[in-house]
């Protein structure tokens, strides 16, 4: 497969290692020096794209993706104000995978959030909130992987309608409290707690691998694919 590595940083970097294992070939790459190389002739023979910029840029490259037919896997995050543009242009044909997180560790753990929240709905005694910590050359706050868990837990339980990134004591907002720190490539955790104890659920990546790991099986799935797609499609959660 040849792929198109849109971005060229921390993660760029560990998907081009990852592909090149898997027996792909990195057929493009561009960067903040080279962002003209993204156009319709230079993608030409391109299977599909792997896309990891920052919230600024992301959309104007897949639009530029699309415009060449070619399949994006989106990992940035911190874009989805520009969401249903993409879901539209998907609908129509084009086609997309985004994931908040690749990585197999926390999407088994966003099924988990949402099934302990189910759990925990019924006993009042019991209020949650989230933490999330990350590296300090992180752009966007709450990370994506926040968000996505926000809404599992907004999803199935009946009180919270809507997260903060404060403390809140009000019933219905999800506190999320967003750390940076040194070079931490992303620890979630989610806090139960009552006057007497809590139940705490963290999952805690030890390096990027995990996510380019899944970024790369995405973009495996993705050649000729229209219509958008997840980590449920890719895992079949
Ligand atoms: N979905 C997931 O599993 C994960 C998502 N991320 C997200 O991926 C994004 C990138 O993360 P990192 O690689 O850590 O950031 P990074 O800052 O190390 O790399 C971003 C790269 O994009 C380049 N860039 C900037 N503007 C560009 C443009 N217009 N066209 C092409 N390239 C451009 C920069 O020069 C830089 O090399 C962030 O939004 C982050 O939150 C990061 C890790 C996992
Ligand atoms: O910026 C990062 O580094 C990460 N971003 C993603 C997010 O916003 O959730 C995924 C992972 O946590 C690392």
């Amino acid at each position: 497969m040849r792929i198109a590595l849109i971005g060229y940083g921390k993660m760029g970097k560990e998907i081009e290692q990852i592909a090149l294992d898997r027996g792909h070939e990195i057929g493009l790459i561009i960067d903040q020096h080279n962002p003209k190389d993204l156009c319709a002739d230079h993608l030409q023979n391109i299977d599909v794209a792997i896309e990891f910029t920052n919230p600024d840029s992301a959309f104007g490259n897949y639009l530029k993706c699309f415009e060449a037919n070619v399949p994006v896997v989106s990992g940035t995050t911190g874009w989805l104000d520009q969401l249903p543009e993409i879901e539209k242009q998907c609908a129509e044909g084009k086609g997309f995978f985004y994931a908040s997180n690749f990585s197999l560790g926390v999407n088994l753990f966003f099924e988990l959030n949402k099934k302990l929240t189910k759990l925990m709905a019924p006993f009042k005694e019991y209020n949650v909130d989230m933490e999330e910590i990350h590296h300090i050359h992180k752009l966007d706050s709450p990370s994506g992987t926040a968000l996505t868990l926000a809404d599992g837990i907004i999803e199935n339980h009946p009180k919270k309608e809507k997260w903060i990134e404060a403390t809140s004591m009000k019933e219905d907002e999800l506190s999320i409290l967003a750390k940076r720190h040194g070079a931490v490539p992303g620890t979630h955790s989610i806090t139960w707690h009552s006057e007497v104890d809590e139940i705490m659920i963290q999952h805690q990546a030890y390096s990027r691998k995990g996510f380019a790991l899944g970024a790369v099986l995405a973009a495996e799935f993705m050649p000729k694919k229209e219509g958008f797609y997840g980590m449920k499609d890719l895992l079949q959660l």
